[in-house]
């Protein structure tokens, strides 16, 4: 399975944010670029959520998503906003792995509107690593807010749960990158 993306091109206004742009992607790679060149842009086509002017997507069916937002369920808690989108994933699954990830017992009783930041992004990031039944991922910088300490922790589950599916990670962060040690494809300007 692979995510192909074939001469894309895409413009706002003026601004040309893809000029023919190609890229395959059958492994969990990440996508590092300057701000503003157009990572996001990207994702949200392959997510469906912008339209392109011209050139194909192929392979992008039945993605998970860690959005830059982390558009949590704010009434349920952490395990809860996994197990709504895991299809078939139990609770007892969901906050196995929310413990890895230092979520403390009490941590788990909260509603999401209540967890901080950094916690909020890590119980984003689980939600899709854990949805069974996505073929590809698409994570926004999904170690935002988190510190150094958790990024290594963080780099290292999203790794064992992606296994060797198509995945597009977009980072600033050249050490989560280097932590994750899949290929980089740098998006210029
Ligand atoms: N809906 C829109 N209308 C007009 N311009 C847009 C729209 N969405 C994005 N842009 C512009 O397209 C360019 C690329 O934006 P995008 O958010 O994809 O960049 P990015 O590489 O993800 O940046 P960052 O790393 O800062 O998140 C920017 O110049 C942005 O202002």
């Amino acid at each position: 399975m692979s995510i192909i993306m074939d001469d894309l091109c895409k413009r706002f206004g003026e601004k040309t944010v893809l000029d023919h742009f190609s890229w395959t992607v059958n492994r969990p790679m990440v996508l590092m670029g300057p701000s503003g060149c157009g990572k996001t842009t990207l994702l949200r086509i392959l997510l469906g959520l912008e339209r392109l002017d011209s050139g194909t997507v192929t392979g992008a069916e039945t993605p998970a998503a860690v959005f830059q937002e982390d558009r949590l369920c704010p009434q349920l808690t952490a395990g809860d906003n996994l197990v709504l989108t895991g299809h078939g994933l139990t609770l007892r699954e969901a906050e196995t792995e929310l413990r890895t990830l230092g979520f403390a017992e009490s941590d788990l009783k909260l509603p999401a509107c209540r967890l901080s930041g950094g916690q909020k992004r890590r119980a984003a990031l689980l939600r899709a690593l854990l949805c069974k039944d996505a073929k590809t991922l698409l994570m926004d910088e999904p170690f935002t807010g988190m510190d150094a300490e958790l990024v290594v922790q963080a780099a290292a589950v999203t790794v064992r749960l992606a296994g060797a599916r198509p995945v597009i990670l977009v980072t600033h962060d050249a050490a989560a990158a280097e932590m994750l040690g899949w290929p980089v494809r740098h998006f210029e300007e």
